[in-house]
Parts: structure tokens; sequence; C-alpha cells
């Protein structure tokens, strides 16, 4: 089942004009503040209800301005996934959880509740109240809750926002879960790039209230014309997999037409997919082979296309046998090295730079 999104709608200043079909998956709504996300997701909820246009999940129309259609938000069956986990401050969580399923189906099995409570991890969470749970417990609890509701689509906005980094971490894994163990569509606010390379099944960038790249996080991270947050955030997603292990504590991973690249030591059996988001500003560029260089990744690339920025910077689109990469380099770089499309070069890696954007298990396509 995939949600149909064709809407327009005009807040004073600000004209919200995108149309884009989110497959089964996760589809992130990905962009800088005020370019609409919010809007969108308000709109499928049926909390807004748009100028014009029309919201399709599967065959049961939401909206439709022409046929005068509306559905009121509690006959959507949505499930909310909030930046805050707003549960029930004076409910246990298994409280919490039964509320949720209050509102599924009558036709729902009743060992639904432990399936999700051990997906989770929250067994041991049930009894305690929300105030004694750190944040990331929280946002658990509040994914248990959304999906117990037996929901059709999932809205999650901004769902890590609130979260630091290891309580991030904590929780991206069980989004991860949600993607690829329910059948259940899921919408996905973020401004976060290492968020969006690491879950998204889908990706629709959005500039100033349009859809400017709608595609694969492949696509659309490896597209240096589209750069939501500005060149400085910018950084390609390549799928590879495992190789093998090396005596020396090095993983060796291989990607589309036969690319190898080393990183530390992955604890995975080989043949595990691994995607890897490797940031723009982690990727050097030289004209010739480097030799005598600690770097262990250098490959061979040709340039797609050259993107100059407004200030000093420019981005270097690479076609890496047949895989997407993007180097930030300086202007000033690119015409001491006389860089142009069509070039050979050679893109210089370090393998911590990569390890560090390597998720295990990458999305499995919709
Ligand atoms: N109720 C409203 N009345 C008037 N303008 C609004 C309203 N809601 C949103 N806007 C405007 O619409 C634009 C898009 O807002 P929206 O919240 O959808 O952006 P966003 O991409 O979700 O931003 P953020 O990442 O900061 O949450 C902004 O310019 C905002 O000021």
């Amino acid at each position: 089942m995939s949600l149909q999104v064709a809407i327009s709608h005009c807040f004073g200043g600000f004209q919200l004009d995108i149309a884009f079909e989110a497959p089964p998956g996760l589809t992130v709504l990905f962009g800088r503040s005020g370019s609409g996300k919010t809007t969108i997701v308000n709109a499928v909820a049926g909390l807004l209800r748009p100028d014009a246009g029309r919201i399709a999940l599967g065959d049961q129309v939401l909206f439709d301005s022409a046929r005068r259609v509306w559905q009121p938000p509690h006959r959507r069956r949505l499930g909310y996934i909030f930046q805050d986990a707003r549960l029930f401050p004076h409910l246990t969580v298994r409280q919490n959880l039964l509320y949720g399923r209050w509102f599924a189906p009558r036709d729902s099995r009743p060992d639904e509740i432990d399936r999700v409570i051990e997906m989770l991890g929250i067994a041991p969470l049930l009894s305690r109240r929300p105030g004694a749970l750190s944040g990331g417990e929280r946002q658990r609890v509040a994914i248990g809750r959304a999906l117990l509701a037996k929901p059709r689509l999932i809205l999650a906005d901004e769902p890590l926002a609130a979260l630091d980094e290891a309580r991030k971490s904590e929780i991206l894994p069980y989004f991860e879960r949600l993607r690829d163990e329910t059948r259940v569509p899921i919408l996905y606010v973020s401004h976060a790039p290492a968020e969006v390379a690491r879950l998204a099944t889908s990706v629709v960038a959005l500039q100033d209230g349009r859809v400017s790249r709608h595609g694969s996080a492949t696509d659309v991270l490896g597209d240096p014309s589209v750069t939501p947050l500005g060149a400085g955030a910018a950084g390609a997603v390549i799928e590879a997999s495992i190789l093998r292990h090396h005596e020396d504590g090095l993983t060796e991973l291989e990607a589309a037409g036969g690319l190898r690249l080393l990183i530390p030591s992955v604890p995975r059996a080989p043949g595990t997919p691994l995607r890897i988001h490797i940031e723009a500003q982690d990727v050097m560029l030289a004209t010739q082979r480097p030799e005598q260089i600690s770097a262990l990744n250098v490959l061979p690339c040709r340039i797609r296309a050259l993107r100059m920025g407004n200030g000093p910077g420019a981005l270097v689109q690479l076609d890496a046998c047949g895989n997407l990469l993007l180097a930030r380099v300086t202007q000033r770089s690119v015409s001491a090295l006389g860089l142009q499309d069509g070039q050979e070069v050679f893109a210089v890696l370090k393998a911590v730079s990569v390890a560090k954007g390597a998720i295990a298990g990458g999305p499995q396509p919709g």
C-alpha cells in the first residue's frame, strides 16, 4: 500500500505546492526548517485541510478537494510518533500500550501486544510510569502505542530530535525493525542527513514548499544539486556488503561494480549488507594515484558533475564503479587541479571516516 499526496496550501507568505508517492517502507520528508514538512504531515493526519489537492492511502481517499472528500483524523487510522513521546503520565507503560490498542479494529490478534513488547524490548518497563523512564525508553513505548492501534500508516515527526546522540542510537534500530518487520508504511520527518541515510527507503527532499527531488536515499543524497541543508551537510550513500575480515582488524566491503572499501573491523558475518554514508567533507581528490599515503581507500572515479557554491566551496559528484560519491572541495582546488566533467580522478578516504557512516543491514528495498 502506498501513500499518494498532491496538495497545495497557502499560509500568508508561504506557498506549499507538492506531489509525491510514498511507497511501502520508510519515506523521509527531508528539508530545512520552514520547508513545509510539518504542514504535509498535518495534512495527511487531517489536522490541516489543504486549500486544494488529493491525499489517498491505498484505495482509501483521505482528502479530495475536487470531490469534497474529507476524512476526519479519527477515521484515518494513522499512528503518530512525535518528538516528545506524549505518553499519559498517570498510566503505566502497559496501560499506555493498551490505550493504543483500544483504537485497533476488533479483529486484531490478542498476542499482538506480546509481539510489540518483544520487538521494542520494553518488557522490563511495563509496570513503570513514564516519569520513571529515560527519553529513549519513553520513545520506544510511544512507538509501541502507535503500532498497537494497528495503523494503516505511521507518521513520525522528528521523533529523535529531542534525544541526545546516545539515545538516538538506542532508538534508531527500533525504527529499522519497524521499517523491516511491519508492513506499515512510515512517513518520517527529519532534517538530519545521518538519520535519512540510515533509515530511508525513499526520500522526498523539500525546498521552500516544493519537492526538489524524490527518489532513493542513494539517488537523492548523491545528487549535488540537492543540498537542502547546505553543501556542508552533503554526503552520499553507498550500498555495500561485508566481503571478508583481515587479520590486522580491518573489514573489507564490496559495493556495486566490484568497488572495495576498507574500514575498521565490523563484527558481522561476510555477506551482511552494509549501507555507508560518506560525508562529502571527508573525501579528498587527486588527479594522479597518490603514493606513500596513510589513507587506505584510494578509489578511481570519474567526475559526473561539478557544482560551484556561492562561497569558496564546490561539490563534486563522482562515479566510483557505478556508485555515487560526493566530494566537497574548494573552488581554488577545482581550478588548481583543472577539474572538469568526465575527468578521471582518485577519491581518497580514510578508513575511519568510511566507518563512522557504516550502518549494518541497510534498508531493504520496498
Ligand atoms: N498555522 C500557520 N499559520 C501561518 N503560517 C504557518 C502556519 N504553520 C506553518 N506556517 C508557515 O509555513 C511554513 C512551513 O512550516 P512547516 O512547519 O511546515 O515547516 P517545517 O519544514 O516542518 O519546519 P521545521 O523543521 O522548523 O519544523 C513556515 O514558513 C511556517 O512559518
